[in-house]
């Protein structure tokens, strides 16, 4: 299996028993990350973690990591888009530069790490794959994360009916330490008046990997508690930029509504 490590990577190779995979742990900590997850799991499984560098925002980098997963392997069974993030910003503070530098690492990234392993081996072989985002379908601050999250989305649906593999996409809603200030204020928001965890994500991962989920395709399996069914965790200020609507008597109710002065019958 091949996994850009992180958090939510660390939680798939705990579950590798019960994949019964080797993993591949990519990016920058990749090492000392394989080292303590080898460490802690050699008495469980024989599966090992790989640490191999490469940027996925370069495309030749992606080509070479897939050959030589092949070369030590044999076999890509699955692959996990596990990684990117963003920078926080109000959205007309974000420049070209790093709108691009997001794009590139969320949804470029992952269509290169898609199209690698699909032309080496998936093409002939099968395999699943799983696209990991965020859960900010009603808005979100910050449009760059929030662009290259939602454009992943379509290519999922349209790579699962042109390649015919089971591929998938997983909307998460978790606690990341960027998010941490913002998810306490809209956890009262959340149906579930709580955030999800790691150790919810990796399992809805492990079963879209498994053969329990062998006839499905091109879904979004949302990990947020509810969140994306119900509300926005956009804050909207109070403004007066909307145009007013025409004048008669049904604006006059509605600023009297508005007013708070209407005093309903019932
Ligand atoms: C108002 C609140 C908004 C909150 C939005 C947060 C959403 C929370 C989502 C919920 C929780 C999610 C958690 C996670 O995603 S866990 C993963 C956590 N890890 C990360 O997010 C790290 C991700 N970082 C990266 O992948 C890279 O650093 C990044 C792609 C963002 C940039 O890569 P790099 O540094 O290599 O980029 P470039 O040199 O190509 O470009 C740099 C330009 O990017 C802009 N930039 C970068 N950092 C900032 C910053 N902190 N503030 C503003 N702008 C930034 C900038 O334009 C850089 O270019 P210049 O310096 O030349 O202007
Ligand atoms: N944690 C959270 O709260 C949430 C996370 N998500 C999303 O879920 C996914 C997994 O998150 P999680 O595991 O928690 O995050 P982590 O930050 O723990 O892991 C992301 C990994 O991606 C690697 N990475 C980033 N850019 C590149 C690149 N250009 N090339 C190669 N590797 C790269 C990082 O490498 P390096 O080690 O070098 O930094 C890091 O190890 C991400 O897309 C994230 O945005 C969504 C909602 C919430």
């Amino acid at each position: 299996m091949a996994v850009r490590y992180g958090l939510l990577a660390a939680g798939l190779f705990r579950r590798r028993v019960a994949i019964a995979a080797d993993l591949l742990a990519l990016g920058g900590h990749g090492e000392a990350a394989a080292e303590e997850l080898n460490n802690t799991f050699s008495s469980m499984s024989p599966a090992k973690v790989t640490p191999i560098q490469c940027n996925i925002r370069n495309e030749d980098e992606v080509e070479a990591l897939v050959k030589s997963t092949l070369s030590l392997y044999g076999n890509i069974d699955f692959l996990v888009n596990g990684g990117g993030g963003q920078f926080a910003s109000p959205s007309e503070a974000i420049r070209g530069k790093g709108c691009n530098a997001v794009i590139d690492a969320n949804l470029t990234g992952t269509f290169y790490c898609c199209k690698a392993v699909y032309n080496a081996w998936m093409k002939e072989h099968g395999g699943v794959i799983v696209n990991i985002t965020v859960a900010l379908r009603n808005g979100f601050s910050g449009m760059h994360s929030e662009a290259a999250r939602a454009a992943v989305n379509n290519p999922t649906k349209t790579l699962a009916l042109e390649w015919g593999l089971v591929f998938s996409e997983t909307a998460v809603a978790n606690y990341g330490e960027q998010g941490t200030m913002m998810w306490l204020k809209i956890i009262p928001q959340i149906p579930a008046k709580r955030s999800a965890v790691p150790e919810e994500i990796s399992p809805a991962v492990c079963f879209v990997l498994s053969p329990a989920a062998s006839c499905i395709t091109g879904i979004t399996l949302a990990v947020d508690g509810g969140q994306s069914l119900y509300s926005s965790p956009l804050e909207i200020p109070d403004h007066n930029r909307w145009l007013s609507p025409r004048e008669g008597k049904n604006s006059e109710m509605l600023r009297k509504l508005l007013s708070g002065k209407f005093k309903p019958k019932l």
